[in-house]
């Protein structure tokens, strides 16, 4: 069965029956004495990257993304012997998302907001640092942390976004500026918002650097841009949602936007103030085998369906995959996985190809595993919906029509239609997120870091009423959030879920689970030696077998694990790094529950591990924002409308209901709330701009900025008893 897959077979065959020896060879040697011609300007560099697997060239290793790499130095019997080799911590204490890139011994490993740090990948020693200096006052632009997914590199450069929405070029021996430019066109800005914001990882195909964005909470219309890699210059830019008044951009998208898409939008649908969403904030795929790029396209702009298009239409592109020729960007294919989107399920997740047996025949496909909860086989070259199976619990579709890979829809899910609440799984953070899955040759099974947040969507009340300053959904943010009674609590977190699927692709289901304590785990490697490591919620980082998912090795490395490992060669050796920092949308959002993953505390580092390390970590605290005794008296008539304005403009960062997640100031212990002028100085004034608190007077009145500390004053003096006695459980986590 392993011979089907993949394409340079023979390498692989060497790797497996593998010695020390072997993968030395093709890891080090073969790095060092590459020059010009292997990581020049062609590709050619990407494209093998089976040549030198003790690199890791770019996003997912391979043009294909599988995060497979050959290296087997470390391996089942081994890795129950793996240290700690060195750490190295960052200046930003928010959530770690990035792959790190190895080229020729160097890590260029992305940071939250938007740094670059190039370390010796053997010793962790800083080589130079970048900081592109993002505004503080702009992570209120962007959903979910002000985090980075990774940088490219090509010919002598490494390039990254930044969150203010630059694509940035470095010599990368230097960390000198070569070229920076803004993405965004100055007339993307929609009305009073401008919510475009770079955290994806760039990808280059045929000399060309490929950048989305995000901003599909806020009000954006999506679009991928392509800039030549040695001088910066726009190639082209292609739009995934129609122009609103089905003109012309001047763009290669124009064609099939005014002839496919926009007949699936309604002319008079909020989209069409709103942009209509559709961002590409994650995945974008060079494919050298059909020579194809594909986008991952992202969920409608406001969410609600019947605010957005009138409830009519399936709103292409959204929750697509769309297929371009890298040189123009010219529409070849599209498959939409979710039509009529209402619940961000955003198809961006990462994009994998393979080249798969499917009845009798190889086919080189792409499998995709998006937000919406179902595993998808689809042509590569053509788009063609090959299957589709749940990967996960879904309770939106009862399945997929086998013919056209379409949901059949459960009814009650289609909340804006039928005015109903709906407790939907997935929910919007999908039954797998950012975190990247990995597929393995030689077992030939695809790991997905699977999760269940479930989540209530409740259309606005009264149509929709966009915000200025905040997320922009076409909810009632008064009902998303989970209500405090223990009850209520209890039963929500019992549907807290995370954990490793390990899914037959050929059989497209189910070979075996590995069950975490909670959601919102690390992306994953696999490797030739069997084995898958992630790093987890709860803080531990872990090698199983990949064969069985049998735990081999774990490693307390005191902050919640996002981030996806990565594994090269150094002076002979293989090594194993991952970056540490809780973060992203889920202890922002979710504050308080998403500490029911395991207790966190964000330390962020990069850490690399090998079979003869010595390095330790320091002790911790990590025990959290201890609360401080709240004052005992507040203005209980002014605590609802409180609620409903912490819901609407600080939710999102801070934690639903007034808990933080571990990441962001926990506003119930904060000394801020104890005085109006304090508070004013900080929410309305800026005080803390230079840390990422916007300031919100343009947005919000005085008195509505009072209303959300006298409601925080009573959520501390409700909460207190029940944190001070968390302190003394033994594993430290809250009662809820
Ligand atoms: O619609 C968008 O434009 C957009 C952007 C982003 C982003 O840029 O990080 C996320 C999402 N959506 C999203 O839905 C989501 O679940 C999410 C999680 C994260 C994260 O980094 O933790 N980002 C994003
Ligand atoms: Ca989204």
């Amino acid at each position: 069965m392993r011979a089907v897959y993949g394409k340079r077979r023979s390498l692989r065959g060497t790797l497996a029956v593998g010695t020390i020896c072997a993968a030395t060879f093709f890891g080090y040697t073969a790095a060092t004495s590459a020059a010009e011609s292997e990581f020049g300007a062609t590709g050619e560099a990407i494209i093998h990257a089976d040549d030198h697997p003790g690199d890791w060239l770019t996003y997912g290793r391979t043009y294909s993304e599988q995060r497979y790499s050959p290296l087997d130095q470390i391996n089942r019997s081994n890795v129950g012997n793996l240290k700690l080799a060195w750490y190295y911590d960052l200046d930003t204490n928010r959530g770690q998302e990035g792959t790190p890139l190895i080229v020729d011994g160097v890590m260029y490993a992305t940071t939250n907001w938007s740094k670059m740090k190039a370390l010796d990948a053997a010793t962790g020693k800083l080589l130079w640092a970048y900081d592109p200096r993002v505004p503080g006052n702009i992570a209120d632009k962007g959903c979910c942390d002000t985090v980075n997914r990774g940088a490219a590199y090509w010919n002598g450069k490494v390039y990254f976004g930044t969150f203010d929405g630059r694509l940035i070029a470095l010599d990368a021996k230097t960390g000198k500026l070569v070229w920076s430019v803004n993405t965004i066109p100055a007339d993307a800005a929609l009305g009073h918002q401008r919510s475009y914001t770079v955290d994806g990882a760039p990808r280059i195909a045929k000399g060309r650097v490929i950048i989305g964005n995000g901003g599909s909470e806020f009000g954006a219309r999506g679009f991928v841009s392509a800039f030549d890699a040695e001088t910066g210059k726009l190639d082209w830019r292609f739009y995934t949602v129609p122009n609103a008044q089905n003109k012309p951009d001047n763009a290669p998208s124009d064609a099939v936007l005014m002839s496919k898409a926009y007949p699936t939008w309604s002319p008079t649908g909020a989209w069409t103030t709103q942009g209509g969403g559709g961002t590409v904030w994650d995945s974008i795929v060079y494919d050298p085998v059909t020579d194809l790029v594909y986008l991952g396209v992202g969920n409608g702009s406001p969410w609600n369906y019947k605010f957005r298009s009138d409830g009519k239409g399936d709103n292409l592109f959204l929750g697509s995959i769309v297929a371009l020729k890298p040189e123009t960007g010219e529409y070849v294919w599209h498959f939409q996985e979710t039509p009529m989107d209402q619940w961000d399920y955003t198809s961006v997740q990462q994009i994998m190809t393979l080249d798969l047996p499917i009845n009798g025949q190889t086919r080189h496909v792409i499998v995709h595993a998006p937000k919406n909860g179902f595993f998808y086989i689809i042509d590569a070259k053509t788009g063609e919906f090959l299957s589709g199976k749940n990967y996960v619990y879904v309770n939106w579709a009862s399945g997929l029509d086998p013919k056209t890979g379409r949901p059949i829809y459960n009814p009650d899910a289609l909340y804006t239609l039928n005015g109903k609440e709906w407790y939907g799984i997935p929910g919007d953070l999908g039954g797998h997120n950012f975190a990247a899955m990995a597929f393995s040759p030689r077992t030939g099974l695809v790991y997905i870091p699977a999760q269940q947040v479930p989540f209530l969507y409740t259309s606005q009340v009264g149509g929709f009423k966009p915000h200025p300053d905040s997320w922009n959904l076409g909810l009632d943010m008064n009902k998303v959030g989970v209500t405090d009674s223990p009850e209520a609590k209890q039963a929500f977190i019992k549907d807290l879920k995370g954990w490793i699927v390990a899914w037959d692709p050929v059989k497209q289901q189910e070979a075996f689970r590995v069950d975490h304590k909670g959601p919102w785990n690390g992306g994953i490697v696999a490797t030739g030696g069997d084995l898958l490591f992630q790093g987890l919620a709860n803080g531990e980082f872990h090698a199983y077998d990949a064969t069985n998912g049998a735990d081999l090795f774990h490693f307390a490395a005191q902050s919640g694990i996002i981030a996806p490992p990565v594994t090269y060669m150094a002076n002979g050796k293989q090594y194993v790094a991952v970056e540490v920092g809780w973060g992203g949308i889920y202890p922002f959002f979710l504050g308080g529950l998403a500490r029911t993953s395991g207790w966190t505390v964000n330390h962020s580092r990069v850490i690399a591990f090998s079979l003869d390390g010595a390095a330790k970590l320091p002790p911790q605290n990590d025990k959290g924002f201890l609360p401080v005794k709240p004052p005992a008296q507040f203005d209980g008539k002014r605590t609802d409308n409180g609620y409903f304005e912490f819901q609407t403009f600080c939710a999102a960062c801070h934690g639903d209901n007034a808990e933080a997640g571990g990441v962001l100031p926990d506003l119930r212990w904060s000394g801020a709330i104890r005085h109006q002028d304090a508070f004013y100085n900080v929410v309305g004034r800026g005080a803390l701009t230079a840390y990422g608190m916007d300031r919100f007077d343009a947005s919000m009145k005085p008195e509505q900025i009072e209303d959300i500390r006298q409601f925080l004053i009573k959520r501390s003096n409700d909460t207190y008893q029940r944190e001070v006695d968390a302190r003394k459980n033994v594993d430290g986590i809250p009662a809820q």
